[in-house]
């Protein structure tokens, strides 16, 4: 045992180490910023902002060095050539730049998580340490090559698989993601280092870290290719808001916090969604066909009048002619800009058409000022103006999509491929809320309808000169500043010098931009995208490079699409999977109870392993309909009691019709304060929720009480699957008819 104390002490001293590197990089840093705005407010425009770019520079390290704090260093590699690596959550040299800690993206930690004994990659010894606050509380080791094992001293009982990975996973969640910087496993690094470019699919059963992994695999390609993708930025598409705030701790603790975290409802700017559409509604909502009822929608407003307009101007009359007007928007399609930029063409040359009647009627030729005057009198006459708005009307998406959806007769006109029901499903009242599936059908018009951009070009093409000017300036001064590498780019740091006003990040330019290219996005729970929606994201990374994480088996469609189905449209069969297989989350015996009814449901679930059991993980129980809320208080008791101090948390799963009921039945009881977050918090800080399957999605919990499964089944196979899989340790079921195929 003597051999193993020794080790800890040796390893605590290494730790110990590298803590107090980072307080002494944090003191400088902290140094630093105090200096930079101790300089006051004074100086020129450019020294101003030159201060204000290294007061935000210092911010960002300061926390990018707080937040590395926890495990800041989790692991050390002995290599065949004895020299041995620290493994940790960043990069850090001694004040002579000899490395002390190697971030666990680099090249050179790749064997920390890949190397095995039939690939040992030059890997003797793996060792995880586990460690709390400071303190190094154990190691495990695993050694790859015995053979060359040799003089280091290694303590043969120290010699533990996956203890690490298996105390991550009984830990009481805490209502929100942690990262699994520490023990992510080989068959998530491969999906995690992938290339950037190309879009990869990740498919997996729940619990596989698909979330986990698409998360990691932001930072590595953050860190890889900062310069490609730091001003173009990467966003993380989710589920819903609660979704992103469940994760949005997991990016910030592995260094990086420029990652734009939105829903697919969020790409719009100036647009907030304030309802939701039934399943059926959003599913025809979402089909590829709506892009050609849009555009149709869009072309029906470019219309000729049936019969010629006559209008008298300065004593003369003019005819607006169909056969014209027709050749204008002829015209005017041609040049294949988006409608309300076109239209400046088709204004143009009818505009022109009608200065040639009016110049006719005089008899003799004008010179062109005299024409531009007869033309701008025509333009500024109210009768001409409204036939040719008639023709060709200037429009907005809201416009246009409230009325297609408002508008029985358009409808009808505009979406023959719908029969009579479809179309009275999306009829609504004009003015109506917009609902998540809305958001693509605007988004499509607004990318058809397009704004006046002119002056906006100019100024972009003046500020694309200067930027490269900064640039220039930029570089030098990195150079010159001994800022670690990886930290920030020149290119960065150019776009600080340019605002002297305050400083927007990327993540603030883009969220106000709709037409704003990212340079990766990473889809998760995709396979709930609809074939608009993809086209809106698409749209956005018109690169394709993608990381798209998703489960086809959780679809809230049940049966599901296959990712050809979904993505070949887009993608145009460009993609390339990647399964992940084993299960970290779910307990065997629920795992393989929810595998049963889905399965019995008609749902094809591919084969996942867990990653381990829990001992009495599973129990239903059937009760009268009277019996249900009692049973259900008890259930709750129960759970909460099996809880850690201070971690830990219990969600009641029913039916979404359900919910206030069972939560009304909770608050009822002593245990209802649990329902409540402890100080401030969102729900997701609570020890208890009330929850139907859809807000659970991506979630996760160490206990989950399943109400009435039978009737969320009548509602989508999928939506159940969900459910059942959301616990880390333990299932409790209770049904007042029945239990489904599979769980009786
Ligand atoms: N290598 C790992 N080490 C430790 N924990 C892990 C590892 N991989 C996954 N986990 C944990 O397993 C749980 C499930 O991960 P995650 O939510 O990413 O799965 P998912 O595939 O997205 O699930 P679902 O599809 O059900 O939403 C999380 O608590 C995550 O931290």
């Amino acid at each position: 045992m003597t051999g193993r104390q020794d080790q800890l002490r040796q390893e605590q001293a290494a730790v110990d180490l590298r803590y107090q590197r980072l307080d002494t990089l944090r003191a400088q840093a902290r140094e630093r910023l105090a200096t930079v705005r101790r300089t006051g407010p004074s100086g020129s425009p450019q020294n101003r902002s030159e201060r204000d770019a290294f007061a935000t520079l210092y911010e960002d390290r300061v926390a990018q060095l707080d937040a590395v704090e926890d495990r800041l260093c989790f692991g050390r590699l002995d290599l065949r050539d004895r020299s041995d690596l620290y493994i940790g959550r960043i990069g850090l040299t001694d004040a002579e730049h000899t490395s002390l800690l190697t971030d666990w993206r680099a090249p050179a930690a790749r064997a920390f998580y890949s190397a095995t004994s039939a690939r040992p990659d030059g890997v003797v010894r793996r060792r995880h340490l586990l460690t709390r606050g400071r303190a190094v509380t154990g190691i495990e080791d695993e050694v790859l090559d015995l053979d060359l094992l040799g003089d280091h001293a290694v303590d043969p009982s120290a010699l533990a698989g996956e203890g690490a990975l298996l105390a991550a996973m009984a830990a009481g969640r805490t209502g929100r993601m942690g990262d699994i910087v520490a023990t992510i496993q080989a068959e998530q690094d491969a999906v995690i280092r992938g290339d950037l470019a190309g879009a990869l699919v990740v498919q997996g059963g729940p619990g596989t870290g698909k979330t986990a992994v698409a998360l990691h695999r932001a930072a590595y390609l953050l860190y890889t290719h900062r310069r490609a993708l730091e001003r173009s930025g990467v966003l993380v598409l989710g589920p819903s808001r609660v979704f992103l705030r469940y994760i949005d701790q997991v990016l910030p603790s592995l260094g990086e916090t420029g990652v734009v975290t939105a829903t697919v409802a969020d790409l719009l700017p100036g647009v907030t969604v304030r309802a939701t559409d039934r399943d059926d509604v959003a599913e025809i909502k979402g089909r590829p066909v709506m892009a050609d009822v849009v555009a149709r929608a869009v072309r029906r407003r470019q219309r000729v009048p049936a019969a010629p307009v006559a209008v008298r101007v300065d004593g003369r009359e003019v005819v607006v002619r169909p056969r014209d007007v027709r050749e204008a928007i002829g015209r005017a399609r041609r040049t294949g800009r988006p409608h309300n930029l076109a239209r400046v063409t088709f204004v143009r040359d009818m505009l022109s058409r009608l200065a040639a009647q009016w110049v006719d009627q005089l008899g003799h030729s004008v010179p062109d000022e005299d024409r531009a005057a007869v033309i701008e009198d025509l333009r500024t006459t109210r009768e001409i103006r409204i036939a040719l708005n008639l023709a060709w009307m200037p429009l907005t998406p809201q416009r246009l999509v409230g009325e297609v959806l408002a508008k029985p007769h358009v409808l009808a006109e505009v979406a023959p491929e719908l029969d009579a029901r479809e179309r009275a499903l999306l009829h609504r009242p004009v003015d109506s809320p917009w609902t998540e599936s809305d958001v693509p059908l605007l988004d499509e018009a607004a990318e058809l309808l397009g704004e006046d951009d002119q002056a906006e070009r100019a100024q972009a093409d003046a500020d694309a000169r200067r930027r490269q000017e900064e640039l220039d300036y930029a570089r030098q001064v990195l150079r010159s500043s001994g800022v670690g590498q990886g930290m920030v780019s020149a290119e960065v740091l150019a776009e600080r010098f340019a605002h002297s006003g305050p400083v927007l990040t990327t993540a603030e330019r883009a969220a106000a931009d709709r037409t704003w290219t990212y340079g990766h996005v990473v889809v998760d729970e995709a396979q709930e995208l609809s074939p608009m929606a993809w086209r809106m994201v698409v749209r956005r990374c018109p690169t394709r490079s993608m990381t798209i994480v998703g489960d086809t088996a959780q679809s809230v469609r049940g049966t599901g699409r296959t990712w050809d189905e979904a993505l070949d449209p887009v993608l145009r069969g460009s993609w390339r999977l990647a399964e992940l297989t084993v299960n970290y989350r779910t307990p065997a015996s629920v795992a393989q109870a929810a595998r049963a009814v889905a399965t019995a449901a008609g749902v094809h679930v591919g084969t996942t392993t867990s990653a381990r059991d829990v001992p009495d993980a599973l129990r239903t129980r059937s009760v009268g309909p009277d019996e249900l809320h009692g049973a259900l208080v008890r259930e709750v008791r129960r759970a909460v009691e099996r809880l850690d101090e201070g971690a830990g948390r219990v969600a009641v799963i029913g039916p979404a019709g359900q919910v206030e009921g069972l939560r009304a039945a909770l608050a009822d009881d002593d245990v209802g304060r649990l329902l409540r977050p402890e100080g401030e918090g969102t729900t997701l800080d609570a020890r208890v929720s009330v929850l139907d399957p859809r807000a659970a999605k991506g979630l996760e919990f160490d206990v989950v009480v399943l109400v009435e499964p039978l009737e969320i089944l009548a509602g989508s196979p999928g939506d159940l699957y969900v459910a059942m899989t959301r616990p880390t340790q333990a299932l409790r079921v209770l049904a007042t008819g029945g239990l489904p195929e599979g769980l009786s």
